[in-house]
Order: C-alpha cells, then sequence, then structure tokens
C-alpha cells in the first residue's frame, strides 16, 4: 500500500533553465547529490524531491511512490507480479542517486513510469528558500501529479487496487477538448494515498500517457501571490488563472515550465479523512477562477 508520492525524476533538453525556474521561480532549494552533471531539488526535509537529468528531451522519467517499510515493499512487489506486472529491482546506484534504500520499477498500463521505494533519506538542515516558502510536504507527499491515460479503466484498476490508491472524485470535460471525438465525455479521476485529497489525477485523452502537471502546497495565500509575480517576472505564461477547485477547494493558478507540462502552485486544500469520505463527481472545476 502506497503512502506518499515521494520524488519525480525528469529527463531535460535545459538543465540550465530548471535551474533558474527550480530555484528562483518556484523557490525551491538546491541541493547536491550523488550525479554532479544532474540537479537535485527538494522543499522539505525529505533530502531530494526533484532530480533532473540532462538528455534529449523533456519529460517525466519516473515518479517514485513510498511504502512504509521493506515488508510492504516485498508484499507490494508481489501483488504486482501476480496480476502479470513486470517489477525490476532498482540498482544500488539508482537507490543512492534517489536518496532511498531501495526502490522498484514498473509502468502502468498507459506507459508511465513508477518507481516504489521504502526508507527515503532525510536531510535536516533547515530548508532555505529566499520567498520564505513553506511547503506542505513530509508525510503528505511531494504534491500531486496529473498523468494522461487513454485507457483509464486500466490505470484506475491498477493504482486502486494493486497499489492501495483510494478514489475521491471524478469530472466529466468533453473529449474534444483534447482531440477526442466530438460529443463524447472523457472522465479525469481524481486518487488520495493520504490525507492529501489527491497524489495523482488520471486524465482520460487518447494519446501516450505523460504528465500533464505536478502540484506544489505552500502554506499562505501570499506565498501563493508572490510566486504570481515571479511566474509574470520571469516569462513564464499563467495557462490557468488563479481559482479554487471544487473537490480538494485548493485556491491555485498554473503556468508553463520549461517542460512540456505545467505547474500548478496553490494552498488551501482540505485534508481527507478514509473513515467518512465518500466519492463524488463535480460538475465545475472551479468555484471561481482558473480561467
Ligand atoms: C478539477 C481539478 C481539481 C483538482 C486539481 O488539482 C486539478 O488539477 C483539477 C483540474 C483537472 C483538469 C480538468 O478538469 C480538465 C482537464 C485538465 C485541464 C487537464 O488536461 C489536466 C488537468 C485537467
Ligand atoms: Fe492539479
Amino acid at each position: 500500500m502506497i503512502t506518499s508520492l515521494g520524488y519525480l525524476r525528469f529527463e531535460t533538453a535545459d538543465l540550465d533553465a530548471w535551474r533558474t525556474f527550480g530555484a528562483e521561480v518556484l523557490g525551491l532549494e538546491t541541493v547536491t547529490g550523488p550525479d554532479e552533471n544532474a540537479l537535485y531539488l527538494r522543499h522539505d526535509e525529505y533530502a531530494n524531491r526533484f532530480t533532473f537529468l540532462p538528455g534529449e528531451a523533456d519529460r517525466l522519467l519516473a515518479a517514485g511512490w513510498e511504502v512504509a517499510n521493506a515488508r510492504a515493499l516485498a508484499e507490494t512487489v508481489e501483488r504486482l507480479e501476480k496480476a502479470g506486472h513486470t517489477v525490476t529491482p532498482g540498482t544500488a546506484e539508482e537507490a543512492a542517486d534517489c536518496r532511498v534504500e531501495a526502490l522498484v520499477h514498473v509502468d502502468d498500463p498507459n506507459g508511465n513510469h513508477l518507481e516504489i521505494y521504502y526508507s527515503p533519506a532525510m536531510n535536516h538542515a533547515p530548508q532555505v528558500n529566499p520567498y520564505g516558502n513553506r511547503f506542505l510536504a513530509g508525510d503528505l507527499g511531494l504534491g500531486h501529479i496529473v498523468l494522461s491515460a487513454s485507457d483509464i479503466e486500466a490505470s484506475f484498476a491498477f493504482y486502486t487496487e494493486l497499489l492501495g490508491f483510494r478514489h475521491r472524485d471524478s469530472i466529466r470535460f468533453p473529449a474534444a477538448t483534447f482531440g477526442g471525438p466530438e460529443g463524447q465525455m472523457n472522465w479525469v479521476r481524481f486518487l488520495g494515498v493520504n490525507a492529501r485529497h489527491h497524489s495523482l489525477g488520471l486524465c482520460e485523452m487518447p494519446m501516450p500517457g505523460m504528465l500533464l502537471h505536478f502540484m506544489l502546497e505552500l502554506s499562505s495565500l501570499d506565498e501563493v501571490g508572490r510566486g504570481l509575480d515571479r511566474f509574470n517576472k520571469a516569462g513564464h505564461a499563467v495557462q490557468q488563472s488563479l481559482g479554487r477547485h471544487t473537490n480538494d477547494k485548493m485556491v491555485s493558478f498554473y503556468a508553463a515550465t520549461p517542460g512540456p507540462f505545467q505547474v500548478e502552485y496553490g494552498y488551501d486544500a482540505i485534508l481527507v479523512d478514509d473513515a467518512t469520505w465518500t466519492v463524488k463527481e463535480i460538475t465545475e472545476d472551479a468555484y471561481w477562477g482558473h480561467q
């Protein structure tokens, strides 16, 4: 059973752009790591939350998902293999690079690559950033990601039945918005693994699985507002204006990154109690804003 979204690893054709964007716009802390050609960033006590490796393209290489301990990892591997998925152990070098004790590799049914790990290294030096940002992460995980899935049923079953993700809510949107057939409605499904409302969104789209956005949560409206100023000043176009979501109640905006996906920068999301939560369908993505 997955307990949180732990890390993201990217390939990038423009490491310098991410170096500047990560530190100066997102307000993350640049940290050192084993590969001197890579860029490492963090925003809480976890030693490594974001790794960028120089390469040909800009894409998410892996989402790292945490389990409680070695036993939980072994049980998860067994469940995946029993269901017919190929699970490959990570090497010692990969674990060292991700700052975890051990990890395994597996693909979801739409080709999004996951790593499942236990025992992330902590960095106990105070997290420093020039903007006084206090990111809400820790046990809630680094934030959330939204992935595309052409066969959303297969990915939904994979994450909920094999990895313990809980369905929180869904929204329908016209398939034509993203190149699908006229008149058809597609789903976005929101899944949680801890008190964060969603750690994963699955967006039904007729294309190979890829990252659509990742979300970072801050502690105040002013941190989001000052972020908005930095995005605008740095020329990272805001692509959806400030607004409040109807499901997790987060106030956020979406902006371009140096990659072909967006970042959502927000605050004020609710926490979910699994004991009392029931699945909903939301029929608007925002109470206001997000234009
Ligand atoms: C509706 C919603 C609630 C919480 C979130 O964190 C969140 O990112 C969203 C937006 C989901 C959003 C959508 O509803 C329509 C299709 C969208 C725009 C995408 O292509 C990615 C995000 C999707
Ligand atoms: Fe989001």
